[in-house]
């Protein structure tokens, strides 16, 4: 009989964890796999999964929920310490909660992807929600995989393992036009222009911008498969614990 082919599915299968707790940050710019792959690897180790982006969504949605212009950085920054933000950091179930309410399908709107990176770039958010994230991480008792922007450079400047993914605009591009279900040239093109333009914002802003750690392993997943991409992150994430 054949050796049964191992997809990303597989790869993702929860085992507990064995040795020492690692912490784990996996930054990049848009599309290029963090999510997916920072579940599969938390997964596979036993460890929680955070996905940070998420936590930016949800304080987005909650300021056009309660009707604050996301362009007016004063109010967004009055507003930050208002809503409830809840992470549940299981990689086969993640969620995430606004003052109680599921927010995981409304975090996903096109109108919150094209408002994120206004509210992600005032001070006053990242401060609310990098207290957050860093409470989340020293909370995990086997260790954590976070995902996002800055994880490596602010958020856990200390983590044991940091990777940065990257991937070219064109396979980013197909990748999420595929997930919304067209292949159609001008929608690619679309989706494209706009995945650079929110890389754009997110590494322009002032306040710890998307950007790669000194020390980040990078790894361009353009001619990756996903499940080749999960293996070298938990080579290294083993490497790591066998150091330690
Ligand atoms: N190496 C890969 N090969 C092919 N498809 C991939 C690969 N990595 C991720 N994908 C697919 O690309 C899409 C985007 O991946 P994912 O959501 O994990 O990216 P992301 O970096 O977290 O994006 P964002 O920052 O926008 O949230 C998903 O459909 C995922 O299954
Ligand atoms: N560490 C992070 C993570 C995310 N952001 C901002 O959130 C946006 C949405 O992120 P996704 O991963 O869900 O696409 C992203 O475009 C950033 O504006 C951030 O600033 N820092």
């Amino acid at each position: 009989m054949p050796a049964p082919v191992e997809t990303a599915a597989t790869a993702a299968t929860t085992a507990p964890a064995t040795g020492p707790a690692v912490i784990v940050a996996i930054d990049g710019p848009s599309g290029t796999g963090k999510s997916s792959t920072s579940k599969a690897v938390a997964a596979r180790l036993g460890m929680s999964f955070l996905d940070t982006g998420a936590q930016y969504r949800a304080m987005t949605w909650w300021m056009i929920s309660n009707g604050i212009d996301v362009t007016d950085t004063a109010a967004v920054a009055t507003a930050a310490h208002k809503p409830v933000i809840d992470s549940g950091t299981d990689p086969a179930a993640p969620s995430i909660t606004v003052d109680g309410a599921d927010a995981s399908g409304p975090i996903r709107t096109p109108e919150v992807t094209a408002k994120v990176s206004a509210v992600s770039a005032v001070p006053e958010v990242r401060a609310v929600i990098t207290r957050l994230q860093r409470s989340i991480a020293a909370a995990a008792p086997h260790g954590i995989v976070a995902e996002g922007r800055d994880i490596g450079t602010t958020v856990l400047p200390d983590a044991d393992v940091k990777v940065f993914l990257t991937a070219s605009a064109e396979a980013r591009a197909a990748r999420r036009s595929g997930e919304l279900g067209s292949t159609a040239t001008a929608d690619v093109a679309a989706t494209r222009e706009a995945l650079i333009k929110r890389d754009a914002a997110d590494s322009g802003r002032k306040t710890s911008p998307l950007a790669k750690a000194g020390d980040a392993t990078e790894i361009d997943t353009t001619d990756l498969t996903l499940v080749q991409v999960i293996d070298r992150i938990v080579a290294l994430v083993e490497e790591k614990r066998a150091a330690k």
